[in-house]
């Protein structure tokens, strides 16, 4: 079965538009946990202007399920990753002014500072992902740095699904294959929705985790957000 990780960036960017606490992120990451969503996913940025580095220190302690971390590895985020030992750490190769992430780690080029990140956080017992484009080369250099599992950057397909699905599916199946093969655990994740998650499930063998934010609590405006968890887990039954 694969899980559903929420990410939260969402809220914390209506509530710092105000400045106070409303809505509350702690609150609504334990009503996400309550309504069944099996892990809940930050992404930390160096600007603030969703998750402040204060909100995973306060999440940290109170969730009681998976606490996936995502965002680029500079000094603060590493301090911080270690410090707050989630379960999970994914690592995104961002600008520091991307609008949000728009590409995976190229895990050749990148390989030696790959490794060495890759070990520090699993000596502190931290499972590693790391994002990668739907490309079988790149997954084998994922496998070749070391990490735990590769989360493969959908943004790609989400773009293709309404016009050939089929097609836009296709090199995410040839990756995941690639990556069983090779025995690494497999998430995945950037715009995905309830349009286009069945198909993508059913379609890309053994996933492990999604993790969505952007449209679930867009869905959520209209649809309650109890309400949308539940739809969404019902794409992945
Ligand atoms: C890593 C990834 O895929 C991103 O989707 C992310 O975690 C969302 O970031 P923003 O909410 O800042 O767009
Ligand atoms: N890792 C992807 C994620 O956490 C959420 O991406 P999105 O659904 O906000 O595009």
């Amino acid at each position: 079965m694969t899980r559903l990780s929420v990410n939260i960036n969402k809220i914390a960017t209506i509530r710092n538009a105000r400045g106070g606490n409303n809505p509350d992120l702690v609150k609504v990451a334990l009503d996400c946990e309550r309504f069944g969503a099996q892990g809940i996913t930050v992404h930390p940025r160096p600007d603030e202007r969703h998750i402040r580095y204060q909100d995973v220190l306060d999440l940290s302690p109170v969730l009681t399920t998976e606490f996936n971390i995502e965002g680029n590895p500079d000094d603060r985020f590493i301090e911080l990753v270690k410090r707050v030992k989630p379960a999970q750490v994914t690592l995104v190769p961002d600008a520091p002014d991307a609008i949000t992430s728009n590409a995976g780690w190229d895990t050749i080029r990148h390989a030696d500072h790959l490794r060495k990140l890759i070990d520090t956080f699993k000596a502190d017992g931290i499972r590693v992902s790391i994002f990668v484009d739907a490309d079988e080369r790149m997954v084998e250099g994922a496998k070749a740095v070391g990490t735990d599992r590769i989360e493969l950057y959908t943004e790609p397909y989400a773009t293709g699904y309404p016009d050939d699905r089929d097609a836009a599916v296709a090199p995410f199946v040839r990756a995941a294959q690639r990556a069983h093969e090779l025995g690494l655990g497999l998430n995945a994740g950037h715009d995905l929705s309830l349009e286009n998650l069945r198909f993508f499930n059913e379609q890309v063998p053994g996933l492990d985790e999604v993790s969505i934010g952007h449209a679930l609590i867009s869905d959520a405006l209209y649809l309650g957000l109890e309400n949308t968890i539940q739809l969404y887990l019902r794409e992945l039954a």
